[in-house]
């Protein structure tokens, strides 16, 4: 399809939702995804229906869900996305290696509220041009970091969601004191999820005492045979009195 007609289109779909609001919410969030396979762990389980899978997530209190729609390495599409769309209400992430303007209006074109930029894969004019673009349309843009230059990039491109993510991307280790170490450099008020290597509440918990504002989790949802109770113990945990709150 051409760049013009999928502009139109992103132009007369319904407006994205207020990703920031629901990210910017009392308690401690969490984005779910809809991950059939990963370069680090190969195939994690089939979702023959990601519109049920992500049902599931909305009915046990999911703030966000997250679709990866990249296929050769996560076995995901825009396919998936558009029924996981027509499935639930709450806003949807399109997690995918976003590098130019063409797929920040596909993603808005097919519903998305939120777009992942990812710093270390764009040169930071890209960066900061790619957020403009994802926020002139209305969407909320995820910026993607794993070391403390990388977050500085975001900020200077004046990223207001920060996402820390515990796997380095080029060795796909998981190093859950990344968050720790990162977060509490970042200003007061930008938005602070963890993503990566969420196993239960307490990983949520430990996220929650460094500064997170929600949590991004994959493999520990679709691998646990009742996605709906895996996610709704998360949110239990980041809404219960001893889980530490946002600060914002
Ligand atoms: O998951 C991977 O192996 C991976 C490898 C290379 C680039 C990105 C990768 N994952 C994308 C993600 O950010 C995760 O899907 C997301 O944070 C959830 O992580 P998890 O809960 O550990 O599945």
């Amino acid at each position: 399809m051409s760049f013009d007609v999928v502009k139109e289109r992103a132009a007369r779909s319904a407006p994205p939702l207020d990703a920031l609001s629901v990210l910017r919410g009392p308690n401690v969030g969490v984005i779910a995804e809809v991950k059939r396979r990963s370069p680090s762990k190969g195939a994690l389980a089939e979702i023959p229906e990601p519109a049920e899978l992500a049902a599931s997530y909305e009915a046990g209190g999911a703030s966000v869900i997250s679709v990866l729609t990249e296929q050769r390495r996560f076995g995901g599409s825009l396919a998936d996305f558009d029924a996981v769309r027509r499935a639930v209400k709450i806003p949807l992430l399109r997690k995918d290696f976003i590098v130019s303007p063409y797929q920040v209006h596909e993603a808005r074109m097919h519903g998305a509220d939120l777009v992942l930029l990812i710093v270390a894969a764009l040169e930071q004019n890209a960066l900061v041009s790619l957020l403009d673009r994802v926020e002139s349309l209305g969407m909320t843009a995820l910026v993607e970091v794993h070391t403390a230059e990388e977050a500085d990039r975001a900020l200077e491109a004046g990223s207001s969601v920060i996402g820390v993510n515990a796997r380095n991307l080029h060795t796909l280790e998981v190093d859950k004191d990344v968050f720790g170490r990162i977060a509490p450099g970042l200003p007061f008020e930008t938005i602070k999820i963890a993503e990566s290597g969420v196993t239960g509440p307490g990983d949520l918990m430990s996220y929650a005492g460094a500064g997170a504002d929600a949590v991004l989790v994959g493999e520990s949802l679709v691998t646990s045979g009742d996605p709906k109770a895996a996610v709704n113990k998360l949110v239990t945990a980041g809404s219960h009195p001893a889980c530490p709150r946002p600060s914002r």
